[in-house]
């Protein structure tokens, strides 16, 4: 089944949903999250965090081939009985959102900002539909994937970034959401991970003669598993709705501190 999340200069970008997957026991136990991007690299591991603490997966990834392998690796590994097709019925019964799915700095400009930031807000906006206890769904909770370049100015990746920003400025104008609807919006931040999209960016500034900031984006590296465990903080919290966490080397998970966003 297929279903568009990106638009790319007015071309459909279409996702193919490989799977639900179920696990084990657990306090997540039983809820449907959608992982947007969860075919590799940082949503792969939330994919797999969640299905740790019993939730129902949805891999949302453009790679499907990716998708697919993984469903089956998955379902091996926590017992799955049935392959189930994400479906509109499906979303309905929607609890966690990670609208993960991202792509590097390249020069289709617009394409950074469509699949980075437009889709992260069509997400959400689906999502909160489904979700919404004022339309008779049971509230949720909805984690946009943001990045350090979402708190700080990234030289070498400019769109990038102010996409980024996007993503926190948006979650962050969401926290009203909670009392209105059930609905619990949060923009996650981490700082570099060792990922495909990394990997490339570190391969481009290399090409670029641009060593030295290679060198230092790759001293600060942390870990997908950090991520993924402050995705699960966040999930599990209910008093951070609103927040935005940093992931960074220097600190661990924390928070990035805000005035009050209240009139
Ligand atoms: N790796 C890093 O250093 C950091 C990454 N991030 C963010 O984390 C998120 C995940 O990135 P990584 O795991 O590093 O990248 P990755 O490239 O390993 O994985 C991204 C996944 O998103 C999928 N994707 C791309 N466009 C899509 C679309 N239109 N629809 C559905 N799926 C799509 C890709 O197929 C891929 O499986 C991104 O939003 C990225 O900006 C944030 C901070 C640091
Ligand atoms: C060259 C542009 C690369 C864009 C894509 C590649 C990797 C993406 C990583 C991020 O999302 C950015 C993470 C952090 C950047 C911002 C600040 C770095 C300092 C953070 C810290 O204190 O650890």
């Amino acid at each position: 089944m297929e279903d568009c999340i990106g638009h790319d200069n007015g071309v459909e970008i279409l996702v193919e949903i490989n799977m639900i997957c179920k696990s084990g026991p657990m306090k997540i136990e039983g809820k449907v999250a959608i992982v947007t991007g969860g075919g590799q690299g940082i949503g792969e591991r939330f994919c797999i965090a969640l299905l740790e603490k019993g939730a129902n997966v949805v891999i949302a990834d453009i790679k499907t081939r990716q998708g697919e392998s993984l469903s089956k690796q998955f379902n091996q590994k926590y017992g799955l009985n049935h392959l189930i097709n994400y479906t509109k019925s499906t979303f309905g019964n929607v609890d966690i959102l990670c609208n993960n799915a991202g792509v590097p700095e390249m020069e289709q400009w617009e394409k950074v900002l469509n699949i980075n930031l437009n889709s992260v807000i069509r997400g959400t906006k689906l999502a909160m539909e489904a979700m919404s206890t004022k339309n008779g769904g049971r509230g949720g909770i909805i984690i946009n994937t943001a990045s350090m370049g979402g708190i700080l100015p990234m030289p070498s990746g400019p769109v990038y970034c102010a996409s980024k920003f996007g993503v926190v400025g948006f979650s962050r104008s969401l926290d009203t959401c909670y009392e209105s609807d059930g609905i619990r919006v949060n923009a996650i931040c981490p700082s570099f991970a060792p990922t495909s999209l990394f990997e490339a960016s570190i391969d481009s500034l290399v090409n670029a003669n641009q060593h030295e900031e290679a060198r230092k984006m790759k001293a600060i590296i942390i870990s997908i598993d950090q991520v993924a465990r402050g995705m699960i903080q966040l999930v599990e919290d209910d008093t951070k709705n609103g927040a935005v966490m940093r992931i960074t080397a220097a600190k661990g998970i924390d928070y990035q501190p805000y005035r009050s966003s209240k009139l």
